[in-house]
């Protein structure tokens, strides 16, 4: 199968690149760029030098010939080309955050008029399997709520309140500089930003409540001195007590089929460059500390974009991701 990358260029785009290379089933045939049409990709991405020849290529969506799409472009860019490729027949996973919400909330978390609205299934494989298998064009969620909601969905039911508390690698934030990932500002440093009005916040909040959960959501990010990673604490406050055997007993049995979802101590370098969340939780009555860990270019973006395409093209849900991180 033939892949096209709209936005091959970024971090998310030439991690969707390397992650391809192993994949038995699918190829990378197009990789676009505004700015750097006719530049070889190993240029931008050194890391892939000498394992693709491909040249980026400024095509417009409605010019590519591929089987399959991944838009990596920021939001607001995705929704220019989402129809074009849906009007065309052609399968679409979008990493940006164009197509996660309802229109009515997007527009208020983005502050703007959506375009060219149409609903997604919401690409958080763990939870949305079913909706995603056979899809057409499928939201990737954004990063921070991935692994939040990996962190609490199996108390969200018994849950009141639910207060989310992220550190962040500056991957996250995309491979055009800024005076926040300025290396003087964030090496040797450590801020939280965003402190209550994060837009991924209402993503948590809407996957809180398709769990059937009226708990409170509450959100904290923080910029971590490190390339990649998200590590989430959810502080989950519950209506009644659980003791930590049965809180553990039951994180166990939720994720016990669920190859990229760990029940093991999270540490960030466990998961660096895999898709694998890994996940524990600590009781003390009535809060329960649950800790998850992701690769926010992974199971944040790019790996879970294709752990999606797997399933909506009938491809092994694990094909080309199924691989060991690296310790130390
Ligand atoms: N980084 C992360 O951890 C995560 C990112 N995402 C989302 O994935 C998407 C891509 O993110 P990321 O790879 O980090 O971003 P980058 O900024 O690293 O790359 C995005 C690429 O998109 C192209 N681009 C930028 N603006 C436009 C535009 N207006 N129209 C068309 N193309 C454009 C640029 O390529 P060129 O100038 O060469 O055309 C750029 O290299 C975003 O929507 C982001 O929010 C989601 C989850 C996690
Ligand atoms: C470090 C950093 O800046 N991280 C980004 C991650 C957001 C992101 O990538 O999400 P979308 O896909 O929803 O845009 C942020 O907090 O905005």
């Amino acid at each position: 199968m033939e892949i096209a990358i709209i936005g091959a260029s970024g971090y998310t785009g030439g991690e969707l690149m390397r992650l391809l290379l192993n994949h038995p089933s699918a190829e990378v045939a197009v990789a676009t760029s505004r700015r750097l049409d006719g530049t070889p990709v190993a240029s931008v991405h050194p890391h892939l030098r000498g394992l693709t020849d491909l040249v980026f290529r400024n095509t417009e969506a409605g010019d590519i010939d591929a089987d399959f799409v991944f838009l990596a472009v920021p939001h607001t860019a995705a929704m220019k080309v989402a129809g074009t490729l849906v009007e065309r027949g052609i399968k679409a996973v979008d990493l940006s955050a164009d197509y996660r919400l309802p229109k009515d909330v997007y527009e208020k978390v983005y502050g703007m008029t959506h375009q060219a609205y149409f609903e997604a299934p919401y690409g958080l494989t763990e939870l949305h399997r079913d909706e995603i298998r056979g899809a057409h064009f499928v939201a990737n969620p954004g990063c921070f709520p991935t692994g939040a909601t990996l962190a609490a969905a199996p108390l969200a039911e018994f849950a009141h309140t639910i207060i989310y508390d992220s550190k962040t690698g500056v991957s996250g934030a995309g491979n055009t500089p800024s005076e926040t990932t300025h290396y003087p500002n964030v090496g040797d440093n450590f801020s939280a930003y965003k402190w209550t009005t994060h837009r991924h916040l209402a993503e948590m909040r809407q996957e809180i409540a398709r769990l059937g959960s009226g708990a409170r959501c509450y959100f904290t990010p923080h910029l971590l001195p490190v390339n990649r990673g998200i590590l989430t604490t959810a502080h989950i406050l519950l209506s009644e007590p659980m003791e930590q055997k049965e809180v553990e007993a039951l994180y166990r049995r939720y994720y016990a089929d669920e190859f990229f979802v760990r029940y093991q101590k999270p540490t960030l370098a466990a998961v660096r460059g895999t898709n694998f969340c890994d996940v524990a939780v600590e009781s003390e009555g009535d809060r329960v500390v649950a800790v998850s860990v992701i690769d926010n270019l992974v199971k944040g973006a790019s790996g879970q974009a294709i752990q999606n395409m797997n399933l909506m093209c009938g491809f092994a849900e694990d094909a080309g991701l199924r691989f060991a991180g690296m310790l130390p």
